[in-house]
């Protein structure tokens, strides 16, 4: 695993570099979830296929950008998902995005993730890694230092609610509004990576992207962004649900499958539980 570990890393760094002075206009392409990619997206894929090539361990790759599983190597005992550059839409803005991996085993189920791993390009380049621990890793001087470990403490106090909110239940509005009651803060910037990245350095909180009238199943791929983030909110000693169970135990029917999602400390997600388990699907 560590040789995983070592080419994300060095992946990471070819995309900062690219993210700096990369073209960041549309291609012509969309992706298997008709997102228009980037052309930052296409090459930011690229830098991460052509470096998992290079593992004897790795079986098998799947990206967000592309439609179908790449095998690698037949003897490879793992399978890698992985988002390239979530949120590569707020490099424009110059808002921070980042790259989400998950590591499995035999097969791409819940069940199966073994590590998950994602990167933050902000004012800093910052990687998180789950094993049975979670630990946070910053670039200085063109490498990754250790700098701590994370653990999310029982309750926080910042929300990021996402998704278009006249499209939502109105059982979850009142959930959302009960909880900005309450006191927690707003906190989300449309980017995935940071918005989770940051509750989990400030202890705790909630993060939802939940099913609505537009988009009954969410927005998020199980596989690329909401499998790996839930391995990692775990390790981290909270949660992540999708209203109703586990996300690590749905059943994945396709790759590019999305789910609605909940990510946080352990009070906020047995908050949401319990309002989704009273008002039903
Ligand atoms: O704008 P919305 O609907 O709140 O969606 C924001 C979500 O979409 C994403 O940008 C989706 O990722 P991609 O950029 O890889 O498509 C997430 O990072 C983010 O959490
Ligand atoms: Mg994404
Ligand atoms: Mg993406």
């Amino acid at each position: 695993m560590t040789e995983i570990f070592d080419a994300i890393k060095k992946s990471a760094i070819e995309i900062r570099n690219l993210i700096q002075t990369g073209d960041t206009g549309k291609s012509t392409q969309e992706n298997s979830t008709g997102d228009t990619q980037l052309k930052l997206d296409i090459a930011s894929d690229e830098i991460i296929e052509n470096i998992f090539k290079e593992l004897k361990s790795v079986k098998a790759i799947v990206s967000e950008e592309q439609e179908n599983i790449v095998s690698l190597h037949k003897e490879g005992k793992y399978l890698i998902a992985y988002d390239p550059l979530d949120g590569s839409s707020l490099v424009d803005v110059n808002l921070s995005v980042g790259s989400i991996f998950g590591i499995y085993e035999n097969d791409f189920t819940g069940k199966n993730l073994v590590a998950a791993v994602y990167v933050v390009y902000g004012p800093r380049v910052e990687l998180v890694i789950a094993t049975d621990e979670v630990k946070m890793y910053r670039l200085i001087n063109n490498e990754f230092k250790f700098i701590q470990n994370i653990k999310l403490n029982e309750k926080g106090k910042l929300n990021a609610p996402g998704s278009t909110q006249n499209c939502w239940a109105p059982f979850h509005k009142k959930l959302i509004d009960d909880i900005f009651e309450d006191g927690y803060r707003l906190r989300y910037s449309g980017g995935m990576v940071p918005d989770l990245h940051q509750i989990l350095l400030k202890g705790g909180g909630l993060f939802s992207y939940p099913g609505t009238t537009d988009r009954p199943k969410g927005k998020l791929r199980q596989l690329f962004e909401v499998f790996p983030f839930a391995y990692i909110y775990e390790k981290a000693n909270g949660q992540a649900v999708d209203g109703f169970q586990r996300v690590l135990d749905i059943q994945t029917t396709h790759i590019h499958d999305t789910s609605p999602c909940f990510f946080g400390s352990n009070e906020e997600i047995n908050r949401v539980l319990k309002v989704y388990k009273e008002n039903g699907k």
